[in-house]
């Protein structure tokens, strides 16, 4: 099969991180709605993705037959069940497996459903739903045109890396997780910015848009965290006694331990058994 030609997907656990992929697909043009089809067992929750033209099912079987692309979007303790009931609708030379399961390798995948089916691992984050997903990729067994038709598919909704499989507990932590973490940061300055005067709507959208500053800096400009900080602390300045009270009170370090605690829990979400 021409997977180039591949246009219906099934989205198997249409939850938090399955509609915002599912978002961002319909809103990139490369996946209209009505080539998506979402399953969760509770159907009436997707009723309002019905309206918007997306398909929408309870039964993962008949979804998984009719779907080119098949995202598995469960949670790891769901897993099993899942994959036990759509093993025997898997065709090796029609579907492509993509996972976004935090902590389940691909060759766990293969050993459930068929040893011989392709399997690629994908971990984006909720930014997908406005296609600013920093999405990790480890490739698996798949083909070289398949390896470029998923790349294609996450950097239309982002921007993509490939990772070494062991590596991917590490980017659910720092890529995916992260985005909660980034989000506290800025919830924790728009505080900040009540505490010295704002009100909370006024300091949110102020904290908001200066990390959002921040970050491009960084990417626009390709430059370093610390070079930039160069630029912002003045010499018996306020940004300096700012920044060290925060380091004072553990800040680079809470988030350092917060991304290894978050790396070590992704490895252990998943029984096989
Ligand atoms: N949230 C995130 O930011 C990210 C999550 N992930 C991974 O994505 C997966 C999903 O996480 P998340 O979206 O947060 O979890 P959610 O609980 O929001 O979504 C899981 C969905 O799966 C559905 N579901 C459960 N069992 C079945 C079944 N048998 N058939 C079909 N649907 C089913 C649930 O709905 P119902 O109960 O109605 O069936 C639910 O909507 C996890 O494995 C997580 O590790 C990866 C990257 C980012
Ligand atoms: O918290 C979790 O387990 C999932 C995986 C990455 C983001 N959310």
């Amino acid at each position: 099969m021409d997977f180039k030609k591949s246009n219906q997907i099934a989205i198997l656990g249409s939850g938090n991180i399955g509609l915002s992929l599912a978002k961002g697909l319909a809103q990139s043009g490369l996946y209209p709605a009505s080539s998506i089809t979402l399953t969760r067992r509770n159907i009436e929750a997707l009723d309002e993705y019905k309206f918007q033209g997306f398909q929408v099912s309870a039964d993962n079987v008949s979804a998984s037959a009719q779907a080119d692309i098949i995202v598995l979007a469960v949670l790891p303790q769901q897993l099993n069940q899942v994959l036990d009931q759509i093993a025997g609708q898997i065709d090796v030379s029609k579907h492509l497996i993509i996972s976004v399961i935090s902590g389940v390798s691909c060759e766990d995948i293969r050993n459930r459903l068929k040893k011989d089916v392709q399997v690629v691992r994908v971990m984006p984050n909720t930014a997908i739903a406005i296609k600013q997903s920093m999405t990790c990729i480890s490739v698996g067994n798949a083909s070289q045109e398949n390896i470029e038709l998923v790349k294609n598919i996450f950097n239309t909704v982002g921007i993509c890396v490939v990772i070494n499989e062991e590596l991917m507990t590490s980017a659910t932590a720092l890529c995916a997780c992260g985005i909660a973490f980034f989000l506290r940061s800025i919830r924790a300055a728009s505080q900040g910015g009540v505490e010295v005067g704002f009100h909370a709507g006024e300091a949110l959208k102020m904290a908001a848009q200066t990390a959002k500053g921040a970050a491009d800096l960084l990417l626009q400009l390709a430059s370093h965290p610390e070079h930039e900080i160069d630029k912002v602390t003045s010499p018996k300045g306020c940004t300096i006694a700012g920044l060290n009270e925060m380091e004072h009170n553990g800040f680079s370090s809470a988030m350092i331990k917060g991304i290894k605690l978050s790396a070590q829990k992704a490895g252990e979400l998943y029984d096989k058994d």
